[in-house]
């Protein structure tokens, strides 16, 4: 039983709605997108569940409501397919995609996600640069660097990251004494070249690898600083290539950290909500 608000803005219960989504994706990470402006649908955790799921929904690493905000041009609303949120850096890029297809805005455009607002250009080759908020704080842990880039992020540099365990390894690490409450993603990272990395990440709220992580290639590349890369840093993943730029101020303190990459419509769709 859902609650939705008419045009006339009457507050209506419904037992079922032929949902109209739209399906992204950023660098293989991809995500159901929803214009919920006018419906101001308010989704639970197993309808969530069920629309992200890949074989009994339309499946997806994630799910974004757009929505209306008084102070910026929208608002995007995450859900990672177990419920749980927080800022999806891939998925902003596609909402910035999406908000644009929408007519919301052109070029440029400002946005409120989980972490706060942010700035994002729509580049003449159609990636998406998006600005990501300040990191003050680079902790070294024995497992590996943590780095908080609006999710949370573990950074494990490895040999041959190609064939590494990253499932299993990433489950054990998100699911140990140390992250267990609140969870980690892992990012596992191989030094390519002077100015280049490649990053492969068992997302949390995904609980698996994904084919990349936005907020997970730019920890890694941030985290790279401290092995003598400088910005910008090429990142490579199993879903594709990203930029990531940044300015060093102190050790530990970075800021005009931008992310940038493709993300591009797949398809479109309904499905029945119950
Ligand atoms: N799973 C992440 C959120 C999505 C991150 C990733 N899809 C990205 O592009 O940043 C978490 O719960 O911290």
């Amino acid at each position: 039983m859902d609650l939705i608000y008419t045009e006339a803005g009457f507050l209506i219960y419904i037992d079922m709605v032929n949902l109209k989504f739209y399906k992204y994706q950023a660098t293989g990470n991809d995500f159901i997108l929803i214009d919920n402006r006018t419906l101001k649908l308010q989704l639970d955790q197993p309808q969530i569940q069920k629309l992200c799921d890949r074989k009994f929904g339309i499946g997806s690493d994630g799910l974004i409501l757009i929505q209306d905000h008084p102070d910026s041009d929208f608002e995007m609303v995450f859900y990672n397919p177990d419920g749980s949120q927080s800022l999806c850096g891939n998925g902003s890029r596609c909402a910035v995609n999406f908000a644009s297809f929408l007519g919301i805005f052109q070029g440029s455009t400002r946005f409120l996600a989980f972490d706060g607002e942010h700035q994002a250009d729509i580049l003449p080759d159609g990636q998406v640069r998006l600005k990501m908020g300040d990191v003050q704080n680079v902790r070294l842990m024995a497992d590996g660097m943590f780095i908080d880039t609006g999710s949370p992020h573990l950074i494990k540099y490895v040999i041959n990251v190609q064939n590494y365990r990253v499932y299993d390894e990433g489950k054990a690490i998100r699911n140990g004494g140390l992250f267990k409450e609140a969870g980690v993603n892992v990012n596992f990272v191989q030094i390519t070249g002077d100015s280049e990395i490649f990053v492969r990440t068992y997302e949390r709220g995904v609980e698996n690898e994904t084919l990349s992580c936005g907020t997970g290639v730019t920890a890694a590349a941030i985290a790279s600083s401290h092995k003598g890369l400088n910005s910008p840093v090429t990142v490579n993943t199993q879903g594709g290539t990203l930029t990531v730029e940044y300015t060093q101020i102190s050790n530990d303190n970075y800021s005009d950290i931008y992310l940038t990459g493709p993300a591009e419509k797949v398809f479109e769709g309904t499905i029945e909500l119950n």
